[in-house]
């Protein structure tokens, strides 16, 4: 899809594209629609990543709130987006053995309860150990720290997913 298609989407059309750019946050694309037209990719990405920082805090916190665990029960219940489901098999977290699933669904309830918002990080090209050994370091962060991290995993899950859609090389992101 090049960036001339993308402009000349009504709104129905954008957010129907769009929406899952920000897990199950199609309000950002909603708002991002009447900045067009875009310039490029990177053009259209700033709008959404300026949506996001413009946020306060309970919104961006709001933004990590609709992400679904990693390795949890949302995978278990196969209920996670398409998107998601990707990155998360990706990752090789759809074949993790049961101390594995254990081990992160222990550390996922820890980070949740210290920082009140679920771990997220950009699946697409991680794996299980890094997963597990990322949220064991992160754990100990500091938490306006640990937010400013965390929205810039979900810039990065952003970034591949609209990647994706306008079909540019991730790598050359
Ligand atoms: N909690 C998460 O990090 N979730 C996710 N990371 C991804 O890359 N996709 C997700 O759904």
């Amino acid at each position: 899809m090049d960036i001339e298609k993308v402009n000349s989407m009504d709104f129905g059309e954008f957010v129907d594209v769009f929406g899952n750019v920000i897990e199950r946050c199609p309000l950002i694309a909603a708002a991002v629609w009447s900045q067009r037209p875009f310039s490029d990719l990177e053009d259209l990405k700033k709008h959404f990543f300026a949506f996001i920082d413009a946020l306060p805090q309970s919104g961006q916190e709001g933004i990590l709130r609709c992400h679904p665990d990693l390795a949890g029960s949302e995978l278990r219940r196969g209920t996670l987006t398409a998107e998601s489901q990707r990155e998360q098999s990706g990752a090789g977290l759809t074949t993790l053995d049961a101390d594995e699933r254990l081990r992160l669904a222990e550390l996922n309830a820890q980070y949740r309860a210290r920082f009140d918002f679920p771990f997220v990080l950009a699946a697409r090209f991680s794996d299980r150990a890094a997963v597990s050994r990322e949220l064991a370091r992160r754990l100990l962060c500091r938490s306006a720290q640990e937010l400013r991290t965390a929205l810039g995993e979900v810039k990065k899950i952003g970034s591949l997913r609209l990647a994706d859609l306008l079909r540019a090389d991730p790598a050359k992101l």
